[in-house]
């Protein structure tokens, strides 16, 4: 028996975090299974052609695998994780040394075979299988930051982690996401350091991106696994509650299953002075926009990624309130300790309520 081709196997690798050079389309296909021996040469030792190494592709953690078609291979979420996508072909078999009629039966059930002019026969190796995959991307990240562009999201993930995402005061600075880790809380003491998260930096967000305006829906998936948002808001902008509720709007059309998902709002660039002045009043207006009424009949996670229209879709003002309003500016360094304490007090929330039920 000749050796097995090579397999096809797609990991997840937690040192690939870099997106951009995996939207590339790539071709793989798995191996030919290894012929026995060759053509009429007897030898003993060739009857075993070596087995194809594995071809491992390494893709970024998160990685869902799905067949063209659209069937789920595997989610690839944690470290380690990995799938067979194709096998390498059968060995091929050597009839050298087989009777006659062995070698007649054999070769009437396959094509793939090779004789030589003193009639020594080998069947071939199979040829590998070949597969049409989809490789969707689905950040995993315990928060997201969402906002209007420009409004300060990349900026703040580089305030409060190592991540250094580009910043620019044009729209549209952020392309795809960007990731950054939260470290727990020290003063919790040992073992206490439950508020550790990932923050996922969305590009933002446009009044029609539902739609595919902007940089579109396509990045709105990598909400999915969050289980907390943090929605940024520019406190100095035309109408920041206008800017927030498009927001809203904009993950309701999507996904209405992200409204129900804990939140808190950072009212940014709170160094502008117009933006400080009118702080109150605005930390008022967006405490109001919601209801209190957190019925958790809704808060399930939806298994589609898509907008789910057909759902009963609510009112803004009926999905829960914020749980904290909090002013800053992320680039001066304004308030950040009390945004943090929001920030990690609400995934505390969270997770206490995943415990809970
Ligand atoms: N004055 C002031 N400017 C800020 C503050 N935070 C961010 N900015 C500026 O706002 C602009 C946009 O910041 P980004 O962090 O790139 O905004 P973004 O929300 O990531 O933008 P997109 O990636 O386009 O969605 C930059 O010029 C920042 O320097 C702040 O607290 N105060
Ligand atoms: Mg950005």
């Amino acid at each position: 028996m000749g050796g097995h081709g090579g397999d096809v196997v797609i990991y997840a690798d937690e040192s690939k975090d870099t997106l951009l050079d995996f939207h590339k389309k790539g071709r793989y296909s798995a191996k030919r299974g290894g012929n026995v021996g060759a053509m009429g040469v007897l030898s003993s030792q060739l009857h075993n052609g070596l087995a194809g190494p594995t071809l491992r592709i390494p893709v970024p953690l998160g990685t869902v695998v799905k067949h063209k078609r659209g069937k789920l291979l595997a989610d690839l979420a944690l470290p380690g994780d990995e799938v067979v996508v194709a096998r390498g072909g059968q060995g091929g078999i050597s009839l050298l040394e087989s009777p006659e009629h062995k070698k007649k039966k054999m070769m009437a059930m396959t094509p793939n075979v090779m004789r030589d002019e003193s009639d020594k026969v080998l069947l071939l190796g199979q040829p590998g299988e070949e597969v049409s995959l989809q490789l969707i991307l689905r950040v995993v990240a315990d928060v997201g930051l969402v906002g209007l562009p420009n409004a300060g999201k990349s900026t703040l993930l580089g305030a409060i982690t190592l991540a250094k995402p580009d910043i620019a005061d044009y729209p549209f600075t952020t392309l795809m996401p960007n990731l950054g880790r939260l470290d727990g809380d020290p003063s919790l003491g040992p073992g206490q350091f439950s508020s550790e998260a990932t923050l996922a930096d969305l590009p933002g967000l446009i009044e029609g991106a539902h739609l595919g305006k902007g940089l579109g829906r396509n990045f709105l998936r990598h909400l999915r696994r969050t289980r907390l948002l943090v929605h940024v808001v520019d406190a100095a902008a035309e109408d920041p509650v206008n800017d927030y509720r498009t927001v809203k709007e904009e993950l309701r059309m999507y996904n209405p299953d992200y409204l129900e998902r804990p939140y808190i709002v950072v009212l940014n660039k709170i160094d502008i002075p117009e933006a400080i002045e009118r702080l109150p009043k605005l930390t008022e207006e967006i405490r109001k926009i919601g209801s209190d009424n957190t019925d958790l009949q809704t808060g399930t996670v939806s298994e589609t990624d898509g907008p789910c229209e057909e759902k009963k879709v609510k009112e803004i003002e009926e999905y829960p309130r914020p749980h904290a309003v909090v002013g800053v500016s992320v680039l001066k360094g304004i308030r950040i300790n009390e945004m943090l304490k929001e920030i990690r007090a609400a995934l505390r929330n969270c997770r206490d309520d995943i415990g809970s039920s």
